[in-house]
């Protein structure tokens, strides 16, 4: 039997801890606040994120990350990307040698602009072709009530893509495998951008043209990042691109979109930050993805007008006359 190690038991490390077991692995979650952790072993619930699902029996929870990775086949990181660094360096020498460690985190790192993917080789000391980037139109309370939805697992190695997916397809839960782990990152990163964009339309009432619109010109600016970074265009077409792409940006379950709709509503940055729990990654990654594209001399103007509004240098109502007085060019570029 497979054991992994799942570190970060918010919303989305609960749920795949559960698709994990119900795989057929055996899980250890690793909670920061002990409290958690003796909460999930003694309800098999975790109330603060996910109040409705019931955790299998072959998942259990613990605060020490020295035990929590003891012995492990597989590791799961899912916590918030401006944080990693910072867990890394104190517990990733517990990690075990050998393993993969499997990323299933949607952010660029301020700063250094770097995926997760090599956070975890620079700061983990974990080595590429164990790095592994799993993302998809995946959002957590969907998936915990096993509504079925897919997912790219993306390594450089294939062979360890593959036992990844292995250790995670249920009749639910479908996973691809891929090589691209630059597209599945992108895809994954930047839609959280879009769908503050979106989430904005809509909260200043304006409909699904609007959106549309919105979704679309979103996808052409990751497609150039994609591009200039050298991702697959194929990758950011499928369920790490697209997929994702359209799960978050018309779900009210996802926080990014929520974010958006608040500040479209004319709360301000502050307000929405002080009422929004969970991580919105799309907040922090935003000015990252900005600083890549301008680097690599790519135009984004959707993200860059998400970042000025999250920077409280413009105001939301500004955004879309900005995007629409543009000059007019080609569709294509
Ligand atoms: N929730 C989803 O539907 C979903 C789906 C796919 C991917 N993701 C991605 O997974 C990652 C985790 O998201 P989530 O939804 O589980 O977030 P969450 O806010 O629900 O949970 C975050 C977890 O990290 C912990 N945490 C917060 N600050 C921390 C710190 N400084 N150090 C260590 N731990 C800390 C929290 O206690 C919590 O357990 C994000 O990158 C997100 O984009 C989320
Ligand atoms: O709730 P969000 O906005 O972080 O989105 C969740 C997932 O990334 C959807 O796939």
């Amino acid at each position: 039997m497979t054991r992994a190690a799942v570190f970060g038991s918010g919303s989305w490390g609960t749920a795949f801890a559960s698709v994990l077991a119900d795989a057929g692995c055996s899980v250890v979650l690793h909670a920061r606040r002990r409290e958690v952790a003796d909460a999930i072993n003694e309800t098999h619930v975790n109330a603060g994120y996910l109040p409705d699902l019931v955790l299998p029996d072959s998942v259990s929870a613990t605060h020490d990350p020295a035990s929590a990775a003891d012995g492990a086949d597989l590791v799961v990181l899912a916590i918030p990307s401006q944080s990693l660094r910072a867990n890394l360096g104190e517990w990733g020498a517990h990690l075990p040698t050998g393993a993969p460690v499997v990323s299933l985190m949607k952010g660029i790192e301020l700063g250094t602009g770097l995926r997760m993917s090599q956070v975890i080789q620079e700061a983990g000391g974990v080595e590429a072709d164990r790095v592994v980037v799993l993302s998809g139109p995946n959002l957590s309370k969907e998936i915990a009530v096993r509504q079925p939805a897919a997912a790219v697992v993306a390594c450089s190695a294939i062979r360890t893509a593959e036992q990844v997916a292995q250790a995670c397809a249920t009749a639910y839960f479908r996973p691809y495998t891929q090589t691209d782990v630059v597209g599945a990152e992108l895809g994954g990163a930047v839609k959280n951008v879009i769908a503050l964009a979106v989430g904005m339309a809509e909260g200043m009432g304006y409909g699904d043209n609007t959106k549309s619109t919105i979704i679309t010109r979103g996808l052409a600016e990751t497609a150039r990042l994609g591009a200039a970074l050298g991702a697959d265009p194929a990758t950011l077409m499928g369920l790490a691109g697209v997929g994702d792409l359209i799960a978050t940006c018309m779900s009210p379950l996802s926080r990014n979109h929520s974010f958006g709709v608040n500040l479209g509503r004319g709360l301000s940055v502050e307000e929405v930050v002080a009422i929004t729990l969970q991580t919105a990654e799309g907040v922090k990654s935003c000015g990252p993805i900005v600083e890549l594209a301008a680097t690599h001399g790519v135009d984004m103007p959707i993200c860059a007008g998400v970042t000025a509004v999250v920077e409280s240098r413009m105001d939301v109502r500004q955004l879309g006359d900005e995007l629409m007085a543009r000059p007019h060019k080609h569709e294509r570029h």
